[in-house]
């Protein structure tokens, strides 16, 4: 019998990435600590100053091992997001008195759903333990929360490819529920089949809405195909792998296709390259954000009709030197040709330039409405 001659390789291989992942969690243990001691001096979770010099420092000793720059820069990148991500759940539980110990948490689609994954990974990052409730629509995961069957709901609020998604929007306009976080997700569609099927086979496509906007450019090359709008792309899964047709196909994500035991036919072909969903997270309550965090504040506001309207409320966020990230308009439900806009703003809703800028928007809108105001989970390192 021949032995792998990679095999003793491979156990060293093996041993230092036991190491490594000891390393790695020894240096979440220090965050940890670090963050204890931010919390009794006051001092803010990021230091942009902090985190280019260590990342310049490491470069340059890496240069030493022949480790490539752009490498090291990834690694660090996804090592410092997680410190930092750490470091604000720990201080927002701390600030929010713990976590809800078993909490109930509502998404779109049955399991396998975009939504079901978000809702997974906002749980395994925040809380201890979870009940899921799917919904069939969107409407459904507002009214599980609102009802108070559930405690949390998370939904998808925009796409890097298909833009806003309007039902949420709309959703927000009457609603009394908070948004308490955000997250974002990589989204990798693919079109998935019984075993056994080739593509060629295929002259029906069922998925959500969504995913065919977002995909629409690989569309074009099968015109044939006849597009089936279902509830969530994990309906529309469940419902190919039940037909057991070998000329259906779904569009989804991978994970969830193995659920309904689909395979994988294409992959990846997303008008954008970088296809990333935001999900927002919603509650009764809303959350208190430490100051010491980057926090986001999202408002609802209508504007009057006269010229310059919008104009005169953004120079108020401008003046205060608030920074918008986004800004969204949706019609006004029951009257038509009226606008309702939803901003994104950088900054927490207690701090003095909020509070004044908001007293100040009330003066000169019809209307303002705080929707929610969040810990800024959108991370990125500086370099
Ligand atoms: C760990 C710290 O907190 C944050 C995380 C950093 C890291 O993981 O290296 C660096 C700077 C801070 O943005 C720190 O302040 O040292």
């Amino acid at each position: 019998m021949t032995t792998n001659p990679l095999l003793p390789l491979r156990d060293k291989i093996n041993e230092l990435d036991k190491a490594l992942l000891e390393l790695v969690a020894k240096r979440r243990e220090l965050s940890t600590q670090v963050i204890n001691t931010k919390i009794k001096a006051n001092i803010p979770v990021r230091d942009i100053q902090r985190e280019r010099s260590l990342v310049k420092s490491l470069i340059e000793q890496g240069k030493n091992y022949h480790l490539d720059d752009i490498f090291i820069k990834r690694l660090y990148q996804i090592i410092i997001e997680d410190s930092v991500l750490l470091q604000q759940k720990i201080l927002q539980e701390k600030l929010n008195h713990g976590t809800i110990k078993t909490a109930k948490i509502a998404f779109l689609g049955p399991m396998g759903s975009y939504s079901h994954s978000a809702a997974r990974r906002y749980a395994s990052a925040h809380l201890e333990q979870i009940v899921e409730s799917s919904c069939s629509n969107f409407k459904d995961v507002f009214e599980q929360l609102d009802k108070g069957v559930v405690d949390y709901g998370v939904v998808p609020i925009e796409n890097s490819s298909s833009g806003s998604i309007n039902e949420i929007y709309d959703l927000l306009q009457s609603t009394n529920l908070h948004i308490i976080g955000e997250l974002s997700l990589p989204i990798d569609h693919c079109i998935l089949a019984i075993p056994n099927t080739q593509l060629d086979q295929i002259d029906t496509v069922y998925s959500h809405p969504q995913p065919f906007q977002q995909c629409s450019h690989f569309l074009e090359g099968y015109p044939h195909w006849k597009i089936i709008f279902c509830d969530s792309t994990s309906s529309a899964m469940e419902m190919v792998a039940k037909s057991n047709k070998t000329n259906y196909a779904a569009m989804g994500n991978k994970d969830g296709g193995e659920l309904y035991g689909l395979q994988v036919l294409e992959h990846s072909f997303a008008n954008q390259k970088e296809n990333i969903t935001r999900f927002i997270v919603l509650s009764r309550d809303p959350v208190h954000v430490s100051d010491q965090i980057p926090a986001k504040t999202t408002i609802l506001m209508k504007t009057g009709q006269q010229a310059g309207a919008l104009v005169d409320a953004l120079s108020v966020l401008r003046n205060h030197n608030i920074v918008m990230t986004k800004l969204e308009s949706r019609p006004i439900h029951g009257t038509p040709w009226e606008e309702m806009f939803y901003i994104d703003l950088q900054g927490n809703l207690y701090s003095d330039e909020m509070q004044n800028a908001l007293k100040q928007l009330a003066k000169i809108t019809l209307y303002t409405k705080v929707l929610g105001c969040y810990p800024n989970d959108s991370i990125t390192a500086v370099m």
